[in-house]
């Protein structure tokens, strides 16, 4: 990674950091006045949707019910399973607030970055310290990709949106599963709006 120059600030992506043990406490030993952004969305979406990328890669791939579930006739969710386990946010969170205060996290909401973008990205901005640069104008609902798009992204003159990996279409689950993952996600759900002081309205 270059050195960050003064006037400039270093950013990161990996999605797995959040729901990693040791990540909270190597990231504090490097920089413990790092700011964290995560970027949530209801965790039962958020599970259909880690099966349907694991599916595209693996159409072989066992039936979202028979992974979700450790028994299907107790109906006892399976929290080995990635995709479940991913979702639980408060325990996850529970284990980087051990190193780190709350006041360095922000919370994205993974709904509203798809229905109001630039309101989103504004509280980045305003997180990070940034001026506000990125607004409305730059995005524009793509009917075709039914997702905001890019209008003109920086180094080039015609928009873009994200790739096919991003937003596509979920398989069908039966209803009776996902309200029995609705039922076991509420209470870890209640807890993560309130350790991070927002209702995220997932249920
Ligand atoms: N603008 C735009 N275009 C397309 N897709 C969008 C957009 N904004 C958010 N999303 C949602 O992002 C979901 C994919 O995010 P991922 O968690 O896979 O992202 S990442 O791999 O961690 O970067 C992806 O989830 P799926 O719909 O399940 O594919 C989208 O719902």
């Amino acid at each position: 990674m270059p050195r960050t120059l003064d006037g400039q600030i270093t950013m990161e992506k990996t999605p797995s950091y959040f729901v990693t043990k040791e990540a909270p406490s190597r990231v504090c030993i490097m920089n413990c006045q790092t700011k964290l952004i995560v970027v949530v969305r209801d965790p039962v979406t958020r599970a259909v949707s880690d099966y349907t990328q694991t599916l595209s890669k693996n159409p072989g791939l066992p039936s979202f019910q028979s992974l979700a579930l450790k028994n299907s006739t107790t109906g006892v969710i399976d929290t080995t399973w990635s995709a479940v386990r991913i979702g639980l946010y408060a325990k996850h969170l529970e284990n980087w607030l051990q190193y780190f205060p709350l006041s360095h996290f922000l919370f994205v909401s993974g709904e509203r970055l798809v229905s109001d973008p630039a309101g989103e990205m504004g509280r980045v901005q305003d997180f990070l310290g940034l001026k506000r640069v990125v607004s409305d104008k730059h995005f524009y609902f793509n009917q075709t990709k039914g997702f905001p798009c890019l209008k003109k992204p920086e180094g080039s003159s015609r928009p873009r949106c994200l790739g096919k990996s991003k937003g596509r279409p979920h398989p069908q689950i039966p209803s009776e599963i996902l309200q029995r993952l609705r039922d076991f996600y509420r209470p870890f759900n209640h807890r993560f709006y309130q350790m991070s002081g927002q209702d995220f309205g997932w249920d």
